[in-house]
């Protein structure tokens, strides 16, 4: 809602109020064009002044309000009274002005900001872009250029920023309100008309179409198939080329276009997404509103390889006092340079002090001692991590929590090496660790949910995105991996090429497909899996019993290529060549491709013609599968878990939601029918076969994704 009151005698003030962000619900809205009103009609009211409580000016549109029937005044009608308004109206920013906050905001004639304000139009990231007046104010504000940037990456700016960019008129670093109030008694004899955004025109850029061209070309290579980031080039187009109400017809026709889009809808619910998987929750019941984390003074890394030194820079930029080991003197030093950089970079990047005191290195395990917390990040060997939680058992103080970083190996069994399995968590950083957003927390069958709350704490404090998952081969987002990746090498040994399964992927917006992907991560870590899992060594890729392996249809493509010191990218060749070992630029390798001819010929296997969606069909589906049946066994407690841990950790476009929400957007039912109709082609491969929980969500209607949990917990408390 919004509350009026009547301060220094002639200002009229209004207080938006809808906690925690004073978004624009249809009860504000109508509060605004209430207040509005009476201020308007009040004689007494000389100007007026529209703040928002609790430190916060506006959050935007209420998202909650887009998949419902929209009731309530629209917004760009009350902005535009706002802004026809005879007594001057100024905006007082505090906190936050986002999206039809900001927009509100540019309806007003004036803007006094607090130096601590983020502005910015988000809508991009909602797959929406900024219709309430947004796309067509803005750049006659600000220019053509400035605007796109702002309305194309939907990125906040500061107060000083936003001065500099001409988007408010003046910041304070007092209370902000009772600067907008001095500045409204100031003004209020003042004439409007120059203040009307939508009565300017937008400053003239020197060649509109070049410049078009570029923001488009531009949003195209970024977007990665995404519609609204192109929308608003539209838009903002639209402003520079037409008049004022013409160009909010062309901004309203956009928007329709993109409001129905099922983009906009996975965008929405990877918002709200994002933010329910910080609600973890155990089987055991255990929650994050019952489970108090403990507090963290000093942390300690064990191992400094890549993860190693990646957890280092991440604790340390959260002002963790860190202990960081390396057993070798050699490899320590080289680790320390490499911390070193990687913090001073990083520093430089956000314009602070790198914070290379906090980080001590020291070759000995008894210098963690005094950590609260320990993450090993050693090589990925079960009897070589075991061996490290019996010394740190030995070594640490009584309490403290010992955490790995472990990729798939079994949490239990390293947590039965030491005393206090309660103590014991899964951190499982991806690389970089510094840089990506994925922590998956995982809880074994006896870590307390004290820890496990404060695992997610301190992956929230390093600015992650924390899930909370029960331990399993691979956890969550490796398992679904596994299937995926087979399914690419079986659609080359079925006629595909490295290059037709990554352009479809890529196509569907994966950051880089799945042969590219494992060039970069090196094929030889899968291969070691496989070696200690005993599906590959060496000659066992050879005769007619090579593609089975315990019972079921088996690829050995990818153990040949590493026969072969084909690595991927270190190597300068895997799936693709590159110019050189450690480059880059993957070409297509004629040497795969006869490579793949002759294992196709000496297995009788029958090249066949592959398009971009069986592709699809077979690797996502499958993934898919895997995903209804974590959900079945209780290792994620939702999809929501699931999608953000592909969204965040795998490069699955967030614009198709993650893999769970796609699949609900396809239909469940299409997806069982291929799964079916795949499995029967391919009765040797399990994965294929569709799970329980995936049929009785058919079965009971395929429900919408966020009524999936009652379907879960039936199947759950039937196995
Ligand atoms: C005609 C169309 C015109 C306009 C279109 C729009 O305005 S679209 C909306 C544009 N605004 C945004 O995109 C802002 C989205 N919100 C955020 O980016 C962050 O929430 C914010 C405001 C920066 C605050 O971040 P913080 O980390 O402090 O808190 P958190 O994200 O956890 O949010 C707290 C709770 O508020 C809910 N919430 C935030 N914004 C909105 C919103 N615009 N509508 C509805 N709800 C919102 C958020 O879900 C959190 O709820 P909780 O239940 O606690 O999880």
């Amino acid at each position: 809602m919004a509350q009026f009151t009547r301060v220094s005698g002639s200002v009229g003030l209004i207080s938006l109020k809808n906690p925690p962000v004073n978004a624009l619900s249809a009860v504000v809205r109508q509060g605004i064009v209430d207040t509005v009103q009476r201020a308007l009609s009040d004689p007494k009211v000389k100007s007026v002044v529209i703040c928002g409580q609790n430190g916060i000016f506006c959050g935007g549109a209420d998202i909650k309000e887009f998949g419902t029937a929209m009731s309530g005044p629209p917004l760009v009608p009350m902005i535009h009274a706002i802004e026809a308004a005879e007594k001057p109206v100024v905006a007082a920013i505090e906190g936050l002005a986002l999206g039809g906050g900001l927009e509100l905001a540019l309806g007003c004639h004036y803007r006094i900001a607090h130096s601590k304000a983020r502005l910015g139009l988000p809508e991009v990231s909602l797959g929406l872009l900024p219709a309430a007046g947004g796309t067509q104010r803005l750049p006659r504000l600000i220019g053509v250029p400035a605007a796109l940037d702002l309305i194309t990456t939907g990125r906040h700016v500061t107060a000083a920023e936003a001065l500099k960019l001409g988007i408010v008129d003046q910041v304070t670093d007092h209370n902000t309100v009772d600067a907008a109030v001095k500045f409204a008694l100031s003004v209020r004899e003042h004439s409007l008309n120059a203040r009307r955004i939508s009565n300017n025109l937008c400053p003239p850029p020197s060649d509109l179409d070049a410049l078009f061209e570029g923001a488009m070309q531009k949003v195209r290579q970024t977007a990665r198939g995404a519609v609204a980031p192109v929308a608003c080039v539209q838009a903002v187009r639209a402003a520079a080329t037409m008049p004022y109400t013409q160009g909010m017809e062309r901004e309203k026709e956009l928007m329709a276009t993109l409001f129905t889009s099922g983009q906009a809808r996975a965008l929405q619910y990877c918002f709200f997404a994002q933010r329910a998987v910080g609600r973890w929750s155990m089987p055991s019941g255990a929650r994050w509103d019952t489970s108090k984390p403990r507090p963290i003074h000093k942390a300690a890394v064990i191992g400094l390889g890549t993860m190693g030194r990646g957890i280092t820079v991440a604790l340390a930029q959260t002002g963790l006092s860190v202990v960081a080991v390396e057993t070798q003197e050699k490899q320590l030093m080289e680790a320390k340079q490499a911390v070193s950089g990687m913090l001073k970079r990083g520093a430089k990047r956000r314009g602070v002090a790198p914070v290379l005191d906090l980080v001590s290195y020291n070759c000995n395990l008894q210098a963690v001692a005094d950590a609260d917390l320990v993450i090993e990040a050693v090589f990925e060997d079960m009897d070589l991590k075991k061996k490290v939680f019996q010394q740190l058992s030995a070594v640490c103080k009584p309490g403290t929590l010992l955490c790995t970083n472990t990729s798939a190996l079994d949490i239990d069994h390293l947590a039965s090496q030491t005393p206090n399995p309660e103590l014991v968590v899964g951190m499982h950083f991806f690389a970089p660790a510094h840089v990506m957003k994925l922590l998956e927390v995982v809880y074994g069958s006896r870590s307390s949910p004290q820890v496990v709350a404060t695992a997610m704490q301190l992956g929230k404090k390093m600015g992650k995105v924390s899930v909370a998952v029960g331990n399993c081969r691979g956890f969550v987002g490796n398992r679904m991996l596994k299937p995926y990746m087979e399914h690419a090498f079986f659609l080359l040994e079925d006629g595909a090429t490295p290059e037709l399964v990554d352009q479809a992927l890529e196509e569907f917006g994966f950051a880089m497909g799945v042969f590219r992907m494992s060039d970069l991560s090196g094929l030889d870590v899968g291969w070691r899996v496989r070696k200690e899992d005993g599906l590959a060594h060496p000659g066992m890729a050879l005769g007619q019993a090579a593609r089975v392996r315990q019972g079921r249809r088996y690829s050995p493509l990818a153990d040949l290529l590493c026969e072969q010191d084909r690595f991927g990218q270190k190597t300068g060749m895997g799936w693709y060549q590159y110019d050189k070992p450690g480059g880059r630029v993957s070409r297509p390798d004629p040497w795969l491709h006869s490579f793949l001819e002759e294992y196709r010929a000496r297995h009788g296997l029958v090249a066949r013609r592959i398009d971009h969606q069986e592709v699809l069909e077979r690797c996502l589906y499958t993934m898919i599968n895997e995903g209804f049946r974590i959900l079945e066994d209780g290792i994620a407690a939702g999809p929501e878990d699931i999608d953000m841990i592909y969204v965040f950790g795998y490069g699955w476009p967030r614009h198709r939601g993650g893999p769970m929400f796609y699949a609900g957007m396809v239909g469940l039912e299409r997806v069982l029918e291929r799964l079916e109709h795949y499995h029967q082609a391919h009765p040797d491969v399990p994965y294929l076969q569709p799970c329980n929980l995936l049929r009785r969500l058919v079965a009971s209607g395929s429900p919408p994704i966020h009524r999936w949990r009652e379907v879960i917990k039936k199947v759950r408390s039937q196995l």
